[in-house]
């Protein structure tokens, strides 16, 4: 690699520019074509693969030491938002909380500029937004204080079959993310996962990675580190209709 001290004169220094972004251009050309070909091969499936894009911008942030680990996760949140847009006709459907401009940057950091995007006052109203959008993601504000909207995603529930898939933001050191991504698709595991349960009983006596994140009436919803694929035999002992709303990559720290 050429270092900058290796340049004198700016217009070499402006040369040199001009050939990695050209080389930058044509390699973003060349994945905006991989993923048309990854469409043709994933016919019949949902196109959102929350799992792959986080483990994939996780590996990438891993590799590199000299390029801060948010912007390797906003510029990857683009090109995947150009390649899920050519793949298909996914919309996100936003709950705006009270500061609407750091909802949208929120959104915007993570999902880029490419899918269309709509904002609705309330979680439940994008949530039915979701629900009647087959390739439709809703952005709601985290499970905690007054925001219940997860317990539709419970056994019984009205959208049992969506579930939390992402947090927002990707990276940094929050515990807990300040708004997370639901879909209809399948809970998969990106690597580095909690796993989030809604239940009836008290999971911390039995898992000492429990945390109580919300509660809404009887129930209680908890993060269980490390991605589990069925409800663990000690949980359903306690409350046998325990059940896994959802798994959140950790955060790229
Ligand atoms: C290309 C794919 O589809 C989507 C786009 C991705 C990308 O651009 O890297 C990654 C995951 C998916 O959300 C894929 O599934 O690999």
């Amino acid at each position: 690699m050429t270092s900058m001290s290796d340049f004198t004169d700016i217009n070499q220094v402006r040369a040199e520019i001009d050939r990695v972004d050209k080389a930058l251009l044509s390699l973003i050309a060349e994945r905006l074509e991989l993923s048309k070909a990854v469409r043709r091969a994933k016919s019949g499936v949902r196109v959102w693969r929350p799992s792959r894009e986080d483990s994939h911008v996780r590996a990438l942030a891993a590799a590199t030491s000299d390029t801060p680990r948010p912007l390797v996760s906003r510029i990857w949140a683009e090109l995947m938002s150009a390649s899920l847009a050519m793949q298909g006709p996914m919309g996100l459907h936003v709950a705006l909380e009270n500061d609407s401009m750091a909802s949208l940057a929120l959104v915007r950091d993570r999902f880029g500029a490419s899918i269309p995007t709509y904002t609705y006052p309330t979680a439940s109203s994008a949530m039915a937004a979701t629900y009647a959008d087959p390739e439709g993601v809703a952005i709601l504000p985290s499970p905690g204080g007054m925001h219940s909207w997860w317990t539709a995603l419970g056994p019984g529930g009205a959208m049992a079959d969506m579930h939390i898939l992402a947090g927002l933001p990707r990276t940094g050191e929050l515990e807990w993310p300040v708004a997370v991504a639901v879909a209809t698709a399948d809970i998969q595991p990106s690597g580095n996962d909690d796993t989030l349960i809604m239940c009836r009983a008290d999971l911390r006596a039995i898992n000492a990675s429990a945390e109580l994140r919300a509660e809404a009436g009887e129930f209680f919803l908890y993060s269980l580190t490390g991605y589990l694929d069925s409800v663990p035999r000690d949980v359903l002992r306690l409350d046998p209709s325990a059940k896994i709303i959802g798994a959140l990559p950790r955060p790229i720290g």
